[in-house]
């Protein structure tokens, strides 16, 4: 069955549109490549044409090229026919114009597309992007050439290498497409625009052949070596972001053309949200603040609540200055601003925790601390509020020990920084009800983060599935590896910080603690390494203090610190270890695999606990909350990269020098031996929800 077509209607005027229907993104399968031609062809030949619309089916131009062909070899014709040479030579120098009329999406090939076109008109609300980097590819249908000849080569480089869509009005802005206009009048003003280029009345413009945007020769150098660093910095070990800024360069120096949701016991049961208007907040802290800013930057009401005075000031003074930087870098007007901040209030008491629908704690991770806000909450609150806490690690049943309100109670975990972060964690428990999950669910629609639904227990689905990546290089350390050794190895594999840099980042006093929580729970793969504490004993606590395992100049940037030998030579001293001279030794690679294999082998637990319901969640969380390289597909699909049985036999291997953090899970062993796919998990999790 053909994937998807394209259909062809002249009007009166002479302007074929030309629409692709291919649903629900109208993808650029081969089948829609195949008909656009046929129909390119048809409106070109046919007299009673002169000129061309093209458009996508029920307002979304087109999602880009048809993700799931990228390994699938068209049938008769050659690739390179069906891309850049249709493209170039048929559509873009062809002699009757084409105008792309653009709502919803039109995303990577879909842009591409759209660029061939001689000129675009779009919707305020279309999104306009090169996503292909994000994918691990480049862009193959000419958007490395056109979209510096139609924005300039500053804002494509930062669109392509932060894959990053315009919205149909900043598009215009820079010069992406040539007008806004409401979804009615799209088609009408692209049929009007194309006969205007007919009759010269508007510019026949070949984007491949623009140059009036392009910086000189020299300044062009200087912005690409640029980008070549900030694309280093960003990921050591990525190429194709190189190849893409090298194809970029080539075609300026040379000439163009060189150059998610269904979850069991929720949303299956038929309810309906409620309606959600005001959230409060207890604590006003790092995560407070951000989760406060996330809430009234997507208008809903927010009050803050803080134990004295100055505690509140500090926390309000956060959210302001969240929104400030988001004036600053020109994504909020002043309006918008006070708009935004006048959604705020502070209290230093219960008395309007009344009127909220929902209560989000952010406090510290202290047991005791929470569950007396929990107490409070379930006294001051109305019998039907949500309350939820931030915690990262505490399991649910503890929190909600001195209430009798269980059924109210659930798990809303943010990552820092919370208004930046696009993931949050919904955690239920066995007495969660099913209509707070939907929600907390539709609350994380209002405020645009991509919610997962996990079971309840120490440390839940994305912390706990990488404590063990943690236990691992505190493990490696005792046995001689270098702490910014490590930290390299792991940014150069993809992720944002290492394991050091990132417990600068979130402070000792949180390591500590929710190592407390692991340790209780999960004793036998658990490293307990001394190092952490006898830099508390020192004073240094992170990030916040300028003194952790780096340190910190005014700029916040971080510096090695020589002075780590002694500490590190102090822990090593402590630990009771078995020696292995192979250990020093490891591979970059051999690194990598000790740990994260370790976080495989953890997914699989909570998977077959049920914490999770399915790999593919667990590949979303990994990217989305602990930055894990989107372009290995998250860490079960990466995993599927090595497959089971690799895992397994070397999580053995390391066991049996090294213990239970390398024992690997009993199905694990299952999924080895029969030589299924980890991405593919997800029954075990489904029959326990
Ligand atoms: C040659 C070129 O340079 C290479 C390319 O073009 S590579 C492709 C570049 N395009 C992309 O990366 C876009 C990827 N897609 C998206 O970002 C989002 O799907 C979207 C913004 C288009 C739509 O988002 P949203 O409305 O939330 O719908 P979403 O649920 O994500 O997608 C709907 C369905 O379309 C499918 N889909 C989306 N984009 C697709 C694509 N490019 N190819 C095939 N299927 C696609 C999704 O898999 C999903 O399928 P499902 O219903 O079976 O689960």
């Amino acid at each position: 069955m053909a994937r998807g077509s394209t259909s062809v209607e002249v009007r009166r005027d002479g302007v074929a549109v030309i629409t692709v229907s291919n649903p629900p993104v109208n993808a650029l399968s081969l089948d829609v490549i195949a008909s656009l031609q046929r129909d390119y062809g048809e409106a070109l030949r046919r007299s009673d044409v002169k000129a061309i619309v093209l458009t996508g089916a029920k307002g979304r131009f087109s999602g880009g090229f048809d993700i799931n062909a990228f390994d699938k070899k068209p049938k008769n014709e050659k690739p390179g026919y069906l891309s850049i040479d249709f493209l170039t030579d048929i559509v873009e120098d062809a002699p009757k114009p084409s105008v792309a009329a653009i709502d919803g999406v039109a995303l990577g090939g879909g842009l591409e597309l759209a660029m061939v076109c001689h000129a675009r008109v779009s919707t305020s609300s279309a999104q306009l992007g090169l996503p292909e980097l994000q994918l691990g590819i480049i862009p193959g249908l000419g958007g490395t050439q056109r979209l510096p000849r139609l924005v300039g080569l500053p804002k494509a480089l930062e669109m392509l290498l932060m894959s990053k869509p315009l919205k149909g009005v900043e598009a215009h802005k820079f010069g992406l497409v040539d007008a806004v206009v409401s979804a009615d009048e799209l088609i009408s003003t692209a049929c009007s625009w194309a006969l205007e280029i007919v009759e010269d009345k508007r510019p026949w413009f070949r984007s491949l052949h623009r140059t009036d945007r392009l910086p000189a020769l020299e300044e062009t150098k200087k912005i690409l070596n640029f980008a070549r660093v900030q694309a280093q910095k960003q990921s050591a070990s990525l190429q194709h972001p190189l190849v893409c800024i090298d194809v970029i360069e080539e075609g300026i120096i040379s000439g163009p053309r060189a150059g998610l949701m269904k979850i069991p016991n929720i949303s299956n049961l038929g309810l309906t949200p409620r309606r959600i208007h005001k959230v409060a907040i207890v604590g006003g802290g790092l995560m407070g603040s951000g989760i406060a800013t996330a809430l009234i930057l997507n208008n809903l009401l927010v009050i803050l609540k803080e134990v004295n005075e100055q505690f509140l000031d500090a926390g309000i003074s956060r959210v302001k200055a969240n929104l400030q930087s988001l004036v600053k870098r020109g994504q909020m007007t002043k309006e918008d601003y006070e708009n935004k901040f006048s959604l705020l209030s502070g209290v230093l008491d219960y008395e309007q925790f009344r009127e909220a629908d929902v209560v989000i704690e952010a406090v510290i991770e202290d047991l005791s601390l929470k569950q007396k806000i929990f107490a409070d909450l379930e006294k001051y609150c109305h019998s039907n509020c949500i309350l939820a806490t931030n915690t990262s690690t505490i399991d649910l049943h503890l929190i909600g020990q001195k209430t009798s309100c269980q059924d109210r109670i659930a798990g809303a975990h943010f990552f820092s920084p919370a208004h930046a972060m696009p993931l949050l964690e919904i955690i239920r428990t066995h007495r969660t009800s099913s209509q707070v999950v939907i929600d907390l669910l539709n609350v994380a629609k209002q405020i645009r983060k991509t919610p997962i639904v996990v079971g309840n227990c120490t440390g839940f689905a994305v912390n706990r599935m990488f404590f063990p990546f943690t236990q691992v290089a505190y493990f490696l350390v005792d046995y001689g590896l270098d702490v910014y050794h490590i930290d390299h190895v792991i940014t150069k594999f993809g992720m944002p910080m290492g394991p050091f840099r990132l417990a600068d980042l979130v402070g000792f006093g949180v390591a500590i603690a929710s190592r407390k929580q692991y340790l209780q729970s999960y004793p036998e793969r658990c490293y307990k390494s001394m190092l952490i504490q006898i830099m508390l004993e020192e004073n240094r606590t992170g990030e916040s203090s300028r003194k952790g395992f780096y340190l910190y100049d005014d700029k916040r940037k971080a510096s090695p610190d020589p002075e780590m030998n002694k500490y590190i030579e102090k822990s090593r001293s402590m630990a009771s270890i078995v020696q292995d001279p192979k250990l020093p030794k490891l591979t970059d690679d051999e690194i990598v695999e000790m740990m994260l294999f370790p976080v495989v082998n953890e997914a699989c637990r909570l998977l077959d606990e049920g914490v999770a319901m399915k790999a593919s969640d667990l590949d979303v969380a990994s990217i989305m909350g602990r930055g894990f390289p989107s372009y290995r597909g998250g860490v079960m699909f990466w995993a599927d990269s090595f497959g089971a049985k690799y895992i397994y036999d070397r999580l053995k291997d390391w066991s049996k020098y090294h213990g239970g953090i390398f024992e690997p899970y009993e199905y694990l062993s299952t999924i080895a031996r029969q030589g299924l796919s980890l991405a593919a998990m997800a029954d075990g999790a489904m029959s326990r929800l």
